[in-house]
């Protein structure tokens, strides 16, 4: 038997068209267009191909994207004097810093600047805080996007035992949270972690964030299984530069009930919900009922 495949380029589609359905009616009924400012500071290849497609979409939703370049000597009080004014600007009301940042730049510094209702990301240690405890909060995009799909796959989440692979502040940690919040049984798992193919069997939903190219079997994955791969690792096959997750795909597709491809899985999701996320704080931010269906 072969995994249903959880489309999440189709899915992430669906949550735009959501989003730009939202925009639409900001603009006519209150004469307010939503606005996203990504910082990417240095050269990184990858990390400039992520922030054009972001800045792509937000246009494609209606929303206005601020793009902000800087160089890789940028020092800390010129990135912390951007955020500040970033943070003061009304048409702005989602804010994200590309990560990682160059090693002479402190990111809990940088990140715990930006205003938490702009913080689309949900990095901000408020943000954290307020999920930690069950409370309105901006969720991490990636952990979000893949929260939306178990729950279309599964409806109900509670009871099952997750086991999340990474214990990121961007992906690990919050996803177990959300898991939490849906009341699964949760195990965090990480390189200390004794028996790892034995941790990953127990699991009904499978959440690979570790970065490592197909690190985890088909034979790791418990029989009928949802297994999220959030790993994107770019590696060379035949000659050619290709992604991987960390979840090797053809052996898991064979045992798991459905699974994320890469690409098309969460990847786009991620996208998705930082545009999702970019509406919910400009309702908030000008006390104007949320949208349905594009929180947690
Ligand atoms: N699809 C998307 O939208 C996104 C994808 N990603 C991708 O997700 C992956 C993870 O990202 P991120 O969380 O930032 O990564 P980090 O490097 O911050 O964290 C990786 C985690 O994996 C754990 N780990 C490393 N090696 C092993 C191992 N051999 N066995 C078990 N656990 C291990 C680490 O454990 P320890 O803490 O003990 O070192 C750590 O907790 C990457 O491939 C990244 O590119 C990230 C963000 C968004
Ligand atoms: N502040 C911050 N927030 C982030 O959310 C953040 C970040 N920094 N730094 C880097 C990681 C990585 N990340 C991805 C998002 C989308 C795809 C994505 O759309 N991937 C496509 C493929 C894209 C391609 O072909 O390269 C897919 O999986 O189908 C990948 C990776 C967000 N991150």
């Amino acid at each position: 038997m072969s995994a249903a495949i959880i489309d999440g380029k189709e899915f992430a589609a669906r949550v735009r068209a959501r989003v730009a359905e939202n925009v639409a009616r900001l603009k006519a009924d209150h004469g307010l267009t939503p606005g996203l400012a990504v910082v990417l500071v240095g050269e990184d290849p990858a990390s400039q191909v992520y922030v054009r497609s972001k800045g792509k979409q937000t246009l494609e939703v209606g929303m206005a994207s601020f793009e902000h370049k800087l160089p890789d000597d940028t020092s800390e009080k010129e990135l912390l004097d951007l955020i500040d004014r970033l943070n003061r600007d009304p048409e702005v009301h989602g804010i994200l810093v590309q990560l990682p940042l160059p090693a002479h730049l402190d990111s809990d510094l940088v990140i715990n600047r930006i205003d938490p209702a702009k913080d689309v990301d949900g990095f901000h240690i408020s943000n954290v805080g307020l999920l930690g405890t069950g409370q309105k909060s901006m969720v991490p995009c990636t952990p979000l996007g893949c929260l939306m799909m178990l729950r279309e796959y599964h409806g109900d989440l509670s009871g099952m035992n997750a086991v999340v692979v990474g214990r990121s502040n961007i992906v690990g940690k919050p996803m177990a949270q959300l898991l939490l919040g849906d009341s699964c049984t949760v195990t965090i798992a990480h390189s200390r972690t004794r028996d790892l193919p034995d941790m990953c069997r127990s699991a009904d939903i499978l959440v690979a964030a570790v970065g490592r190219a197909e690190m985890i079997p088909g034979d790791w994955v418990k029989p009928g299984a949802t297994v999220i791969d959030v790993g994107i690792n770019r590696v060379e096959r035949e000659g050619r530069n290709t992604l991987v997750g960390d979840v090797h795909f053809d052996s898991a597709v064979q045992v798991a009930g459905a699974i994320t491809p890469v690409p098309g899985g969460v990847g786009p999701m991620t996208i998705a919900c930082l545009l999702a996320n970019t509406v919910t704080a400009a309702c908030r931010a000008n006390k104007l009922a949320e949208p349905e269906g594009l929180t947690a």
